[in-house]
């Protein structure tokens, strides 16, 4: 079992990370953030300010990198004295290779790249988990603390990584941009915002559920609702004319991963 995890940068992601598993029951002592700017952290959970007062404690196991990738080459130096022999590095930052969180910590057991996405705050994110260096029981321990937050699973080819970063790290951002555009869409035919911005939630809430439910494919639940000559169809064509929205959303994705590579260049 990892005894404490420190998060070092405990922001939007981080945060939802931590608010996750509280929510399931994990004890607020097995958690301690160490960031210079947050407010305040959750009850139970000890918030230090600097590195040297959390290697000072030295309570924790295992790490957390919490914040932007652009700022690790300068931080690194500064956290070398949380990252030891016995501590195992994870890290969600975009874009940086486990190859890089083993040079910028070459003492630690093992480096882990995370990825999750926001929904980790109501324990329903995909965590992606690429490690190196770590015994079975390390991965065991490792994969039992993030499926908590959801549904987590290894990805050994790390060359996909940036590839599924784009998918689930920023798949939210895209599906909340869509459900903006279904409601937008309805107001600007002619329906009142907040009716058009609750429908479009509950439908695209309930639409999800269903596909996790369903024994069959999204593309073959989008042609049951399709009634036979019915109004679905006609919207189906505008969407599926030219491949519309898959180039859309390959451009998207395509656009995502690449950062990925530029943020690692520039590490
Ligand atoms: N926002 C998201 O949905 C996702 C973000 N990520 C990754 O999570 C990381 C953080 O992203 P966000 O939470 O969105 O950013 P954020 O800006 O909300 O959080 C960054 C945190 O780092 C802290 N920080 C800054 N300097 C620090 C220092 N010297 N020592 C310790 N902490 C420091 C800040 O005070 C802040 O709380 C990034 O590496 C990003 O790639 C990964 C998956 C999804
Ligand atoms: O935008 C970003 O770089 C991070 C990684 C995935 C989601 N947010």
């Amino acid at each position: 079992m990892i005894n404490q995890l420190l998060i070092i940068g405990c922001g939007n992601m981080g945060g939802a990370m931590l608010a996750g598993w509280l929510a399931a029951g994990i004890d607020s002592l097995r958690f301690a953030i160490l960031d210079p700017a947050l407010p305040e952290a959750p009850e139970g959970v000890v918030l230090y300010r600097e590195a040297t007062e959390a290697a000072a404690a030295n309570a924790h196991d295992a790490v957390m990198l919490g914040f932007k990738p652009q700022q690790l080459r300068d931080l690194a130096p500064g956290l070398q004295g949380l990252a030891g022999e016995d501590v195992t590095v994870c890290s969600l930052l975009a874009g940086i290779t486990r190859a890089q969180l083993a040079s910028a910590f070459p003492q630690a057991k093992g480096h882990v790249r995370v990825m999750p996405n926001l929904a980790a705050r109501v324990n329903r994110s995909p965590v992606i988990l690429c490690e190196s260096g770590l015994e079975d029981a390390g991965r065991a321990d490792l994969f039992a603390l993030y499926d908590a937050l959801g549904t987590a699973i290894w990805l050994e080819e790390e060359s996909r990584f940036d590839l599924v970063t784009a998918l689930a790290g920023s798949g939210p951002g895209f599906v909340y941009r869509f459900i903006d555009a279904l409601a937008g869409a309805a107001v600007e035919l002619g329906l009142d915002r907040d009716v058009a911005e609750e429908l479009a939630l509950v439908t695209v809430d309930g639409a999800s559920a269903l596909a996790s439910a369903a024994d069959i494919g999204p593309g073959e639940l989008a042609d049951r609702v399709a009634s036979p000559g019915g109004m679905t169809r006609e919207g189906l064509n505008v969407l599926d004319e030219d491949a519309a929205l898959r180039r859309l959303l390959t451009a998207t994705l395509r656009a995502t991963a690449e950062k990925g590579a530029e943020l690692s260049k520039g590490a």
